[in-house]
C-alpha cells in the first residue's frame, strides 16, 4: 500500500487554519509556565506576541476529535445497545460476531488482523453487514469516539475498491487535514496487504496542476480542496466514485461552509453511489445535514455512557483568594493517599501560577492547556496515564472526552462558569462524573471563594446531590474522609 503524502506551501486562505493548529508551538520568553506574554511562531516563522493566558480556553471541536483519535489506542466499549433504524424495515437485519463471517478479500482479513482486531466492536457488528451488503447501503452511524466508526468505513472503502481500476472511486471527506491524515493512516495500516490499492490527499497545500490523470483509488480530503480537486481542477470525476463518506459530520457542520461543500459534492455523485455519513454526536443541527445529505439512510445510533455524580464524595472548601486555595489544596494532599488527580482551573494564568507553585514545592506535575498542540497533548495525556506524573493541571480543554480511568480525585480549582457567572453545569458534570457502568468511587473537592458560593448552591441543586462544606486547616476532619 503506497500513498502520496501531502507536501509543498500552504495556501494563503489554509494558512490562517494550520496556524491556528500549529501556532501551538509556543515559545514562552521568560520561563516555562509563570509569564504574561507568550511569543508563537506562526507558519511563516514571524512571531507574535499574544498575552491570552487570562482568557479560557476555547474547546475546539476539531482539535478535539483529533485529540481524541491519538488517544484511543483501544476500543471504548459501552454498555448500552445498538439501535439500527432500517430503510427498509422488511430486509433482514443481521449482526457478525468474526470479521470471517463478512466474507472478506484475503488481504483485507490479514490487514485486520495485523491491526490486532480480533472480532467486531459493537458499532461494528451491526454497521458492516450493512455497509458492505450487495446492493450498497447507505448509513447514518452516531456513536462516540473510540467505539470504531473509522475501522468500519475504512474496511468497507477498502472492500468495494477494484485495485486494477486506477481512478479515484471512494472519497472521504473531513473536517480537517490532520483528520484526514488520521484517516488516511488508518487505511495504510489496514490496507497493509491490499499491494496495489493507493491513498490520496486532498489537502490544500497539494497542488496537483488541473487535469492530471490520478491513478489512486481513496482520495482523502477536506471539502473545500476536494471541491476544487473536482469541479476546478476537474482531478476527480465524481461519476465514478462507488463510496462516499462523510466523517465526523458535527465538526463539519461547526465549520462554516463545509456543509455546503459536502452537499455540492454529493449532488454530483451517481445514485449508485454508496453514501456513509459518521458523527460522535447526534444534535437536532447534525441529523437535519446528515438527512439532507444521505439519501434512504439506514441509521445507527451507540448511546453514549451516562455521566453520574452518584459515585463521588463532593466537598467544597471556602477560601479568601488565590493562595489561600493553594494552601487548601497543599493541606488535602499532605493529609490524604492521592493515587492521581486533575486539577481544573478555569483560565491559563492561573493554571501556570498552580503549576509553578506545586513544582516549587517538588510536585510531580503537568500541565495540560489550550496553547499546546494536539500532539504535545496527547503525549501529556498519555504521559499521565502511564502514571509518569502524579497531578495533571488542565483547562477547560481537558473537560471532555479525557477519561483517565485512575484518577480518582479531581479538584475544581475554579469553579466552571459560563459569561455572567452562570455555573457551567455541563462543564461541572464532564470534569467530575463518572459513567454510573466504571462505577469507582471518586472524591471532588472544589475550591471556592465567598463569591463563588451562590454558584456552588446552584450546582448542588441542579445535580440534587449534596457538597458538603470542608475546613481543609483541619487535618483530622481531612484525614477522616474515607477514600
Ligand atoms: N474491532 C476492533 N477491535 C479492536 N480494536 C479496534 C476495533 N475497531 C477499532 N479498533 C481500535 O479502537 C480505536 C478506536 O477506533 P476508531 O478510530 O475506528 O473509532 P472511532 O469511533 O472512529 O473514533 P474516532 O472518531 O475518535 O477515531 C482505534 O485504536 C482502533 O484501532
Amino acid at each position: 500500500m503506497a500513498s502520496l503524502l501531502w507536501g509543498g506551501d500552504a495556501g494563503a486562505a489554509e494558512s490562517e487554519r494550520l496556524n491556528s493548529h500549529f501556532s501551538n508551538l509556543s515559545h514562552p520568553q521568560k520561563n516555562l509556565w509563570g509569564i504574561k506574554s507568550t511569543a508563537v511562531r506562526n507558519i511563516d516563522g514571524s512571531i507574535n506576541n499574544i498575552n491570552e493566558d487570562d482568557e479560557e480556553d476555547v474547546v475546539d471541536l476539531a482539535a478535539n476529535s483529533l485529540l481524541n483519535k491519538l488517544i484511543h489506542q483501544s476500543l471504548v466499549e459501552s454498555s448500552h445497545r445498538v439501535e439500527v433504524l432500517q430503510k427498509d424495515p422488511s430486509s433482514p437485519l443481521y449482526s457478525v460476531k468474526t470479521f470471517e463471517e463478512l466474507r472478506l478479500k484475503e488481504e483485507l482479513l490479514k490487514g485486520i488482523y495485523a491491526m490486532g482486531f480480533n472480532r467486531p466492536s459493537k458499532i461494528q457488528e451491526m454497521a458492516l453487514p450493512m455497509m458492505l451488503a450487495h446492493p450498497p447501503q447507505n448509513l447514518i452511524a452516531q456513536s462516540q469516539s473510540g467505539t470504531g466508526k473509522t475501522a468500519a468505513f475504512v474496511l468497507a472503502m477498502l472492500s468495494r475498491v477494484n485495485a486494477l481500476e486506477l481512478f479515484p472511486q471512494c472519497l472521504c471527506l473531513a473536517p480537517t487535514y490532520e483528520l484526514a491524515l488520521q484517516t488516511g493512516r488508518v487505511v495504510e495500516q489496514m490496507g497493509k496487504f491490499c499491494v496495489d490499492v493507493q491513498v490520496m490527499y486532498a489537502i490544500r497545500g497539494n497542488r496537483i496542476p488541473r487535469g492530471t490523470d490520478i491513478t489512486k483509488q481513496i482520495i482523502i480530503g477536506t471539502p473545500g480542496t476536494v471541491l476544487d480537486w473536482c469541479f476546478k481542477l476537474k482531478l476527480i470525476d465524481l461519476t465514478k466514485i462507488r463510496v462516499f463518506v462523510l466523517d465526523e459530520a458535527d465538526v463539519m457542520i461547526d465549520t462554516q461552509g463545509f456543509s455546503d461543500h459536502s452537499i455540492r459534492i454529493q449532488r454530483a455523485l451517481p445514485s449508485e453511489c454508496q453514501m456513509l455519513l459518521f458523527s460522535a454526536t447526534f444534535e437536532d443541527s447534525v441529523w437535519h445535514f446528515a438527512e439532507r445529505i444521505i439519501p434512504d439512510p439506514n441509521v445507527i445510533k451507540l448511546r453514549k455512557e451516562e455521566l453520574t455524580l452518584n459515585n463521588i464524595r463532593q466537598y467544597y472548601v471556602l477560601c479568601e483568594h488565590r493562595k489561600d486555595k493553594y494552601q487548601a489544596l497543599c493541606n488535602i494532599y499532605g493529609s490524604i493517599t492521592i493515587g492521581q488527580a486533575i486539577i481544573f482551573c478555569q483560565t491559563r494564568r492561573n493554571a501556570k501560577w498552580l503549576t509553578v507553585e506545586m513544582i516549587q514545592d517538588g510536585h510531580q506535575v503537568s500541565l495540560l492547556s489550550g496553547e499546546l498542540t494536539v500532539e504535545q497533548r496527547a503525549s501529556i495525556i498519555q504521559r499521565f496515564r502511564d502514571g509518569k506524573e502524579k497531578v495533571l493541571i488542565t483547562t477547560n480543554v481537558c473537560a471532555r472526552g479525557i477519561d483517565v480511568k485512575q484518577v480518582t480525585i479531581v479538584v475544581n480549582f475554579d469553579l466552571p462558569v459560563k459569561q455572567g457567572e452562570e455555573p457551567d453545569y455541563e462543564t461541572y458534570l464532564h470534569r467530575i462524573g463518572r459513567t454510573g457502568r466504571f462505577g469507582k468511587k471518586g472524591l471532588a473537592f472544589n475550591m471556592i471563594e465567598v463569591d463563588e458560593l451562590p454558584s456552588l448552591m446552584k450546582i448542588q441543586d441542579h445535580f440534587n446531590s449534596s457538597i458538603k462544606q470542608l475546613n481543609a486547616e483541619d487535618m483530622d476532619e481531612i484525614e477522616k474522609i474515607d477514600y
